[in-house]
């Protein structure tokens, strides 16, 4: 699968800069590896320029990145557009008093924690993330900053795995509908888990290598 032909040609770039390593970290698993994009300083700036373009004047107050990361891409971004910066972070990592949201994994669960205070009702916020494969730790993020009184205007990531984009249409409980922005070049996606609105996630990477991961998100028949 091509970029789409109205793609921005940083994305290329971007894309080809991300390595992917079969069977890490587990059989099965193509890891969508960006320490190669952070290796090359004009690819890694285009990431965050795209951003930055997009939600600069906005009137975000709040960039909250997740742990592990959104620590990476959400600082710049935050500086560029005037935003404070908030890590989400695993459990029992932040010395202050938490909120707490518990997500689903393919085994388990897993939680994210972010300070009570960090953020004040009524604030616009980002979410930036490094990539959305299922979609759940984004959404337990959302859960955080709605809890927290703050109005998530997007969530944003650097890679959209593909294997989202074919569950359009597909009637299982995730459901992802194609959504055209009459004013951005990039693919723009409106995601529904579980018929629960995820706003609209930002995907600047739409390369083709990516292969389904039966594994982290194993209801899925394609
Ligand atoms: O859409 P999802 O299925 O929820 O998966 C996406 C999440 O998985 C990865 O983080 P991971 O949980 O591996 O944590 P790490 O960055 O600390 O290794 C990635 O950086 C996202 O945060
Ligand atoms: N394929 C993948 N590559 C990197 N991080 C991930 N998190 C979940 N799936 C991933």
């Amino acid at each position: 699968m091509s970029a789409c032909k109205d793609m921005d040609p940083r994305v290329h770039d971007i894309a080809s800069s991300i390595r992917v390593v079969p069977n890490f970290p587990k059989p099965g698993i193509m890891f969508q590896d960006i320490t190669t994009l952070l290796l090359n300083p004009k690819a890694f700036k285009d990431a965050v320029d795209l951003f930055v373009e997009r939600y600069k004047g906005k009137n975000i107050s709040v960039v909250a990145g997740i742990e592990a990361r959104g620590f990476i891409f959400g600082p710049p971004i935050a500086l560029e557009i005037g935003a404070k910066f908030v890590p989400l972070r695993k459990p029992r990592k932040l010395p202050g008093e938490v909120i707490s949201e518990e997500y689903v994994l393919e085994y388990g669960t897993d939680c994210i924690e972010m300070h009570i205070g960090a953020v004040e009702p009524g604030e616009r916020a980002l979410i930036v993330d490094d990539l959305i494969a299922t979609g759940g730790t984004l959404c337990a993020a959302m859960k955080l900053l709605e809890r927290a009184g703050a109005e998530v205007v997007e969530c944003a990531c650097v890679i959209g795995l593909p294997e989202l984009k074919k569950l359009i249409n597909s009637g299982c409980p995730w459901s992802m509908t194609n959504r055209t922005s009459n004013n951005l070049p990039e693919p723009v996606f409106n995601a529904f888990v579980h018929d629960t609105p995820m706003k609209e996630a930002h995907f600047v990477s739409t390369e083709p290598e990516f292969i389904l991961l039966p594994k982290i998100i194993p209801h899925i028949n394609l």
